[in-house]
């Protein structure tokens, strides 16, 4: 790599992916910057969850390439540098809060003593569950829930988190914890942050870019403020609109 030449958190070029006959992913291609929080948006079945789970490395085979850290996403999950966070993830039920994140800290840290103390530290202060954080997770709502889910996939400080819909399903003031949560991990520890979501004032706030998905295919690329300009749009849902749709 010479000096000019940038090393892109994640790196995707003409990615594919075929299940059975069915071309799921056609050529998608983009960069993510270190540090970035970057958006994957589309419609259902458009084919954001199948690329989560390529740049995660828990789908191996597919077409085209795509580097994390220069990495194939298999090697970069072997090293630590990734933490994913799948759309249905949920806490183990028979556990309190606080089990669940010293479980995956003692997991995480591999026999480091104060490294497992120090994620479990910084679990209990993203979870921000109070004294609840000693209840059994059985007794969580769901937003309780995924505040332990989040809390557990960031704690241990990945060079690159994957989080699939994190504020899906959420009410008003679950989801805006969520998104702050987000943005200050990203921003305190320089993380990359991957996500996708269907919520478009979520994207806007949140994601420095996006890259939005139609059927397997990019269909636009850039800042969401970009997007909103070139297509003439008053918010990004509606750019969505007319990305996915056409003027209408
Ligand atoms: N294991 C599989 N076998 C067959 N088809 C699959 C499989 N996984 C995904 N698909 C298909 O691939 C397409 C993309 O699915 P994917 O879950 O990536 O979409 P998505 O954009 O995340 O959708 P949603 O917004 O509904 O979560 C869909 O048509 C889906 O039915």
């Amino acid at each position: 790599m010479s000096m000019t030449e940038k090393q892109f958190a994640v790196s995707v070029t003409n990615l594919r992916k075929r299940i059975g006959n069915k071309e799921i992913l056609k050529g998608l291609s983009f960069d993510v910057e270190s540090g970035e929080v970057f958006g994957i948006v589309g419609p259902n079945g458009a084919g954001k969850t199948t690329t989560l789970r390529i740049l995660a490395g828990i789908i191996k085979n597919f077409n085209g390439d795509a580097k994390v850290f220069g990495l194939r996403p298999i090697e970069a999950k072997q090293n630590g540098y990734i933490s994913y966070m799948p759309e249905d993830a949920f806490p183990y039920e028979k556990l309190t809060g606080y089990e669940n994140l010293d479980f995956y800290a003692e997991l995480y840290a591999k026999g480091d003593k104060e490294l497992k103390e120090k994620y479990l530290k910084l679990g209990i202060e993203i979870a921000n569950l109070g004294e609840r954080i000693y209840d059994k997770t059985a007794e969580y709502s769901r937003g309780m829930k995924r505040r332990l889910i989040i809390a557990r996939t960031l704690m241990v400080m990945p060079k690159l988190s994957v989080l699939d819909e994190p504020t899906s399903a959420l009410d008003v003031e679950s989801a805006v914890r969520i998104r702050n949560i987000i943005l200050e991990m990203a921003r305190r520890y320089n993380m990359t942050i991957i996500l996708s979501s269907h919520n478009m004032l979520e994207v806007e706030y949140l994601c420095d870019r996006i890259t939005l998905i139609n059927d397997g295919r990019i269909v636009a690329n850039g800042k969401p403020k970009e997007i909103i300009k070139s297509t003439n749009s008053k918010n990004l849902e509606e750019a969505f609109i007319k990305l996915v749709f056409g003027d209408q």
